[in-house]
């Protein structure tokens, strides 16, 4: 049986990365033989196997035909006389359309090698267009790689924007975007998922709520980077490397300012009540993609505090006990070391703030720490309960928060 391992295996280790999932192509089989040699058949889409012992996943090479507009419209053509080359010339970008041979010879039609060298980001052919994923896909791409000098091509810019001008990213289903978008996130580099979408018009078919950023001024005392747009991307760039691979502080870095978008013209550059007016396109975004519940609660929660974390020395011990059980902080810990983490990447994705320190998030942890301490049964005398309990608690926790600030300002 002729085998080759292909796509993003072949290309990681070329790059010198730790290589992800591996992919096989078969050339010359049919479905029947692959389960007579005891593969396992998976999916229904297409012809992929897994194999008996090592469970990688085997391709039939393929072909396919667009039969409607979309992800979803294909007829898989995978006889035995598809050539290793023809299944090649139909993937998405040249650097992932290299093949190995068993004794690690490459197979590699479309020079892909060359531009793994020259850090291009390149379409194989005029196939590219059929699947609107691969502008995500595209982009996702860049944020893993940008950080090692990668570019997209013009020419597969070029395409990227005449598939975006079509309509045809309409097609892709929330799951696929959310997919990609978190993916991307999580990795090193998130702004050039956003800087690529925005560049070819994507970003404002996929997400129009953070594309309204780019072009509002915000205050240039605050930001050096005056367009909001750029101080998004510089906040998940921040995100990503405060938070190693966590996509769920990711995606509350990237829709933490989305009111700004909705600030009137004549308050420009300030910016009273973004944290407001962001919840409703938030939760507009979210319903959308489906993005998962975890996420969408400490979005909204960083949507919704970042002003009150950045100003925590300001704020009374009471108003400190209102702002940890708006947070939910007091059955759900974690979310206060998430809160904080979201608002540092904030305060430090600005211009000329990358080093700073972030005291604000570890007093925020410090307080909501001595508050949790405090529990129902420390304050529970005889009689007390219900309403009269819950009153005791909340005195004592803001007690705590009081005793906690006064311990550290008598350092
Ligand atoms: N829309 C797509 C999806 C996948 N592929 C091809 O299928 C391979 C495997 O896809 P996938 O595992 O999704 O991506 P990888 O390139 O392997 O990258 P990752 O590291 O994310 O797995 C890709 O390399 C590419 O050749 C494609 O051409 N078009
Ligand atoms: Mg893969």
């Amino acid at each position: 049986m002729k085998t080759y391992l292909v796509g993003g295996a072949v290309r990681d280790r070329l790059l010198g990365l730790e290589p992800g999932d591996r992919d096989h192509v078969v050339v010359g089989e049919t479905p029947e033989t692959m389960l007579a040699a005891g593969f396992r058949p998976v999916g229904r889409d297409f012809p992929v196997f897994l194999h008996p012992r090592s469970n990688e996943e085997y391709a039939l090479a393929r072909t396919e035909r667009k039969s409607a507009p979309g992800h979803r419209g294909f007829v898989v053509d995978s006889d035995p006389s598809v050539t290793l080359e023809e299944d090649l010339s139909r993937r998405d970008f040249t650097i992932n359309a290299i093949a190995e041979d068993d004794d690690g010879t490459l197979v590699d039609p479309f020079d892909g090698a060359r531009d793994v060298e020259a850090r291009v980001l390149r379409h194989v052919g005029p196939a590219f267009v059929e699947d609107p994923l691969r502008v995500l896909r595209a982009a996702r791409f860049m944020a893993r790689f940008a950080p090692l000098g990668f570019t997209v091509a013009p020419e597969t810019m070029a395409l990227m924007r005449d598939m975006t001008t079509s309509g045809e990213l309409d097609a892709l289903v929330p799951e696929r975007i959310w997919q990609e978008l978190s993916r991307a996130l999580a990795a090193k580099r998130p702004s050039a998922f956003l800087s690529t979408l925005h560049d070819c018009g994507a970003l404002q078919a996929i997400l129009p709520e953070v594309e309204a950023l780019y072009g509002v001024p915000q205050r240039a005392e605050y930001h050096p980077e005056v367009d909001t747009g750029v101080h998004v991307e510089m906040v998940c760039d921040m995100a990503a490397r405060l938070a190693p691979g966590d996509d769920l502080i990711g995606f509350a870095a990237l829709t933490h300012d989305l009111g700004k978008a909705l600030t009137p013209v004549d308050e420009l550059p300030k910016h009273l009540m973004h944290e407001q007016r962001g919840l409703a396109p938030l939760r507009a975004l979210c319903e959308r993609l489906k993005v998962p519940t975890a996420y969408r609660e400490l979005a909204l929660t960083a949507c919704r505090e970042h002003l009150n974390v950045h100003r925590l020395a300001e704020l009374r011990d009471d108003t400190v006990h209102k702002l940890l059980e708006r947070c939910d902080a007091f059955r759900k810990p974690e979310r206060i070391a998430q809160l904080a983490l979201v608002c540092e990447a904030d305060k430090r994705g600005r211009g000329g703030a990358g080093d700073d320190d972030y005291p604000p998030g570890r007093e925020l942890q410090r307080l909501h720490a001595a508050a949790l301490a405090v529990r129902a049964a420390d304050v529970a005398r005889e009689g007390l309960q219900g309403p009269a309990l819950g009153e005791a608690l909340r005195k004592a926790r803001i007690v705590a928060i009081r005793q906690a600030r006064a311990a550290s300002s008598a350092r």
